[in-house]
């Protein structure tokens, strides 16, 4: 046997370079490149190997382990997970800044190789810095927290173990039903340790992605059900677009005159203005998709994790008669809602049915309903993106703090509301520029509102729903497709909390553009706090008010332009229309990276329609508002399905 002496993180490096796919006979490198903080966890083990020979690995600097494997994350969403990156960080604090990385991925199905720091093996010089110490179990250390969170967890103790332990993360990586975040834990001393590696643990491994087919009897079962029902509605979630089954959706609405509504993930898989495309559905969603699923009588949800928001808590769909029918590659899914289920590839899926619904002629018995849910709600985002702040205005959320509106109003001059922004950024934007997401109101806005008119522009992290990704995440957008602009749009809380690969985007002459909505508030939790009685507590930003105690005071003013601008970010101020106009067209000629800090009056984002979400309201309450509303909650939970 053949055998190369290297270190473990020698090893590592030279594996990595060696990892491929293949995807509908499409062969490609799988590891793009790694996104790096060093610290004494990982700098004189991965980080020596990295200089000394990266091979093909791109090697990034990142500047908060959060934001630098957010990025990893964005990437491979945006490559539809048909290429990943690492990040490998330092031990303790460094590690632990990952963890919520890992778990936005794993909750979002995204294929991230997290690789931090950990103590000694040996645990000779222990307890070293950043070393925890459990006092109940010496093997715990940091690390163990991304146990929780990782599809796959492994921690390379000796050398030869790297071998398993890579093997297994490329299984996890690169399985479609089960990928998300596989740490791989590297004690600082292995790393440096060295191993005669057997040659062949370095010969070039090509993973296909295989399109799992339907069963015949599984089909049969889905074709006697869909045959049975007049109204069937499609939900096309984030497995349509990881598996390129759009066509496949989209020839199946056609043929059989299906409408089709969109989860986050699923969004922008095909085109707003198809016909059948009904748009957001659920708690976000719109009235158009909404006033169709309370009426179907079958739901296929199709590479859907149907969570709460795609089922309005399980209140939306509310046809005494409806049926679930699940098509998903993973069981666990495929099994929600007593479904009939279909555990297969999305395209494949969805084609064995198609062939056989077909030989019997079937098609829905949709006449005007799907046209006139759609004029319907056509005539609402026309409202939607006309609203201007004047005399008498009344916010889209009216009744909870119409007074602040004007103090926000006179702190900064801004007129704008949050829809009309979005409406005007609809028109400007390019038909094929990404927009990215992840938390607060913008969310459920774009959901709504938002019309892409190419497929995969939209980029939205809701299975975990991170503050903080939607910066990151437009880079690794942007490394992934360099050649699109990519906007991210960003509420003021967010963008505080983590915005740190800003830098990482001027360092790499990435151009992302930042759309900062700045409302002054955790705006979204305001009203969910206002909608169920309370009083606006803790949501607002706030000075804390000396004569009071309270954080009742003025709003704080914060200049994000100014303080973008010291990055080397071109900044812009917006307050009015024109200005915003002026800001897109100027940030569409840059080459460096923009933010355009709009001043967004509160309450200015839309409601909902026609759907439901379950919270949890205080049950005891000296209030009657509180009272009132858990008394609306629990007649809602008494009428609606329980799993
Ligand atoms: C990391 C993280 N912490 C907390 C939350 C809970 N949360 C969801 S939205 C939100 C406020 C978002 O405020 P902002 O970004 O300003 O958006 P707005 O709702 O004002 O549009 C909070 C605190 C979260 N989603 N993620
Ligand atoms: O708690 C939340 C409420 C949602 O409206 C929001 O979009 C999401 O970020 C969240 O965490
Ligand atoms: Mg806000």
């Amino acid at each position: 046997m053949k055998t190369i002496r290297m270190t473990v993180a020698q090893a590592l490096v030279k594996f990595l370079n060696n990892q491929y796919i293949e995807f509908d006979g499409k062969e490609q490198k799988f590891v793009h490149g790694i996104f790096t903080i060093f610290g004494h966890g990982n700098v004189v083990g991965l980080g020596q190997a990295l200089e000394e020979d990266p091979g093909d690995l791109v090697v990034y600097q990142g500047r908060n382990e959060q934001g630098m494997a957010h990025v990893a994350t964005g990437f491979a969403k945006q490559k539809h997970r048909k290429q990943i990156c690492a990040a490998t960080s330092s031990v303790g604090p460094g590690a632990a800044n990952m963890v919520t990385a890992a778990a936005t991925a794993t909750a979002n199905n995204i294929p991230v190789l997290l690789l931090p720091g950990d103590t000694f093996a040996t645990r000779q010089p222990d307890p070293v810095l950043q070393q925890v110490e459990q006092t109940h179990d010496l093997t715990i250390s940091t690390n163990d927290a991304f146990r929780a969170v990782s599809k796959y967890w492994d921690r390379v103790s000796r050398p030869e173990q790297l071998m398993t332990a890579m093997i297994n993360a490329m299984r996890v990586l690169t399985d479609p039903a089960n990928t998300g975040a596989v740490t791989i834990c590297l004690p600082q001393d292995v790393q440096g340790e060295a191993y005669d590696y057997p040659e062949y643990f370095f010969k070039k491994r090509v993973h296909r992605i295989e399109r799992r087919p339907a069963t015949v009897e599984a089909v049969k079962d889905a074709v006697e059900l869909i045959k049975s029902k007049k109204k069937p509605l499609l939900i096309c979630g984030g497995g349509v677009r990881y598996s390129e089954a759009a066509d496949s959706l989209k020839a199946f609405a056609e043929k059989f005159n299906i409408p089709f509504a969109e989860t986050q993930a699923g969004k922008s898989a095909i085109e707003w203005t198809h016909p059948l495309n009904l748009g957001g559905v659920g708690t976000t969603g719109n009235l158009a998709a909404n006033i169709i699923a309370k009426d179907a009588d079958l739901v296929i949800g199709v590479g859907t994790r149907f969570t709460d928001f795609t089922t309005a808590s399980k209140s939306q769909f509310q046809n005494p008669e409806v049926d679930f029918l699940t098509i998903n590659i993973s069981e666990y899914h495929a099994y929600k809602l007593d479904a009939t289920k279909v555990v297969a590839d999305a395209k494949v899926g969805l084609d064995a049915i198609a062939a056989e619904l077909e030989k019997i002629g079937y098609k829905s018995a949709y006449t005007e309903e799907i046209k006139d849910a759609k004029e319907k709600w056509q005539k609402e985002l026309d409202r939607l993106f006309s609203i201007e702040y004047k005399e008498g205005f009344k916010p889209e959320i009216a009744g909870h703090l119409d007074e602040v509106i004007e103090e926000f109003y006179d702190d900064t001059k801004s007129c704008l509301t949050q829809t009309r922004v979005l409406g005007e950024l609809d028109k400007l934007l390019d038909d094929d520029a990404i927009v990215v997401g992840a938390a607060g109101s913008l969310p459920g806005d774009l959901q709504r509102v938002w019309c892409p008119k190419k497929p995969n522009t939209y980029h939205m992290e809701y299975g975990y729903s991170c503050m903080g990704y939607e910066v990151a995440a437009a880079l690794g957008a942007k490394i992934a497709e360099p050649d699109k602009e990519v906007y991210t749009f960003i509420g003021d809380g967010s963008y505080l909390m983590l915005h740190s690969e800003l830098v990482t985007s001027i360092q790499e002459n990435k151009k992302i553009n930042v759309v900062l909505f700045d409302n002054m508030a955790f705006g979204c939790i305001n009203n969910l706090q206002m909608s169920q009685g309370m009083g606006s507590f803790g949501t607002e930003f706030r000075f804390r008010n000396e004569e009071t105690g309270k954080l009742d005071g003025k709003l704080i003013p914060i200049d994000y332009a100014m303080s973008a601008a010291a990055y080397g970010v071109k900044t812009y101020k917006v307050k009015t229309i024109e200005e915003l106009r002026e800001a897109i067209l100027d940030a569409k000629k840059q080459k460096v990276s923009t933010l355009i800090d709009v001043k967004v009056l509160p309450k200015t984002m839309t409601g909902g329609y026609e759907s439901w979400w379950r919270v949890g309201t205080a049950q005891v309450s000296k209030k009657e508002s509180i009272q009132e509303a858990a008394r609306a909650i629990k007649e809602t939970v008494e009428k609606i399905r329980q799993y």
